[in-house]
């Protein structure tokens, strides 16, 4: 019987997965690899978006897919995702497929690293955020953020006091005011903290920046979960830029080695990009 609050998603369905996870060597090399495997994985409606309006958190996946996302967060070393989504959905961030720790396992065994990309310090968490509370219960692991300023004090004693992190990086400022990190210098200090995969869950921006060609080539595999449902305009939605060859329109990025795998009400889409 799986225990208390855990999800199941049983090995017929994690089979036509595991071509697309991180190579299980990357869990047992000696030496980090110099990037970690990066998994891209969200849920979308039919028209592309990930949640009816920014600040705002939408269920997309079904129990099944739901389920599925567990499984892969508990086949990664960590889950990195932006800010915007830390403040919209106040997240859990853990892994709750029975036999996970906290779940019915051992220790924290399978339970992945929560990033959260926070270059300016703007999530506002506190000992009652989810994945603050679980980390101190013992059900997921401290998370780690990453700043470009100086973190306030408060906020990293709260980390640490729970096993968590502030990782500062340099970042470029942009006219917007907006402070931009190179993603190829994220995933060199997640592989410094001994980081060998991980799974960008969203949001949008986040999405939309690796998708574009400066950092596809950093993407693994891509994992979509695909709603039955339309959400409207003005959602927040995975669409990247659009990208131009001789004063002409081509398309930004495409996956190869690609399989649809129905889940419930949902479909799965896995694919790499061309190369990878
Ligand atoms: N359906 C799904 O699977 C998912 C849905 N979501 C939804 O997505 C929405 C949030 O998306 P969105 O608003 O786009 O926010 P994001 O979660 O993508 O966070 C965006 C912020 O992250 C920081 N950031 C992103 N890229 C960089 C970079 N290269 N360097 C430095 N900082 C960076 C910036 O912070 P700053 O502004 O401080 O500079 C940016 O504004 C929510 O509604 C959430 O519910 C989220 C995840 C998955
Ligand atoms: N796979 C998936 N399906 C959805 O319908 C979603 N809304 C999301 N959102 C992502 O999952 C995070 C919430 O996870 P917890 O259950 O709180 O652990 C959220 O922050 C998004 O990253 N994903």
């Amino acid at each position: 019987m799986a225990s208390r609050g855990a999800l199941v998603f049983l090995q017929p369905s994690r089979l036509p997965l595991d071509p697309y996870l991180p190579p299980a060597s990357t869990s047992q090399q000696q030496q980090p690899p110099p990037k970690p495997h990066l998994t891209l994985t969200f849920a979308t409606s039919l028209d592309s978006n990930l949640s009816l309006s920014p600040g705002v958190q939408t269920v997309l996946s079904g129990p099944e897919s739901k389920a599925m996302t567990h499984y892969l967060r508990s086949k990664h070393d960590a889950i990195l995702i932006g800010v915007g989504t830390a403040i919209a959905d106040n997240p859990s961030l853990n892994c709750r497929i029975d036999g996970v720790g906290g779940y019915g396992g051992e220790g924290l065994e399978g339970q992945p690293r929560p990033v959260v990309l926070d270059p300016k310090g703007r999530w506002e968490f506190g000992p009652e955020s989810k994945c603050i509370a679980l980390a101190r219960e013992e059900r997921g692991k401290a998370p780690w953020l990453i700043v470009a300023r100086e973190c306030e004090e408060g906020k990293r004693k709260m980390l640490e006091s729970v096993g968590g992190r502030v990782l500062q990086l340099p970042a470029s400022e942009q006219e917007s005011g907006r402070y931009a990190m190179d993603w190829r210098e994220i995933m060199v200090c997640l592989a410094e903290q001994g980081v060998r995969s991980v799974m960008v869950e969203g949001g949008g921006s986040v999405i939309n920046e690796l998708l574009s060609p400066k950092y596809f080539d950093l993407v693994g595999s891509v994992i979509v979960t695909i709603a039955p449902t339309w959400l409207g305009k003005d959602g927040v939605q995975v669409c990247p830029d659009a990208r131009e060859e001789g004063g002409k329109r081509i398309p930004v990025s495409r996956l190869r080695d690609v399989k649809w795998i129905p889940l419930g009400e949902d479909v799965v889409l896995c694919g790499r990009p061309n190369g990878n």
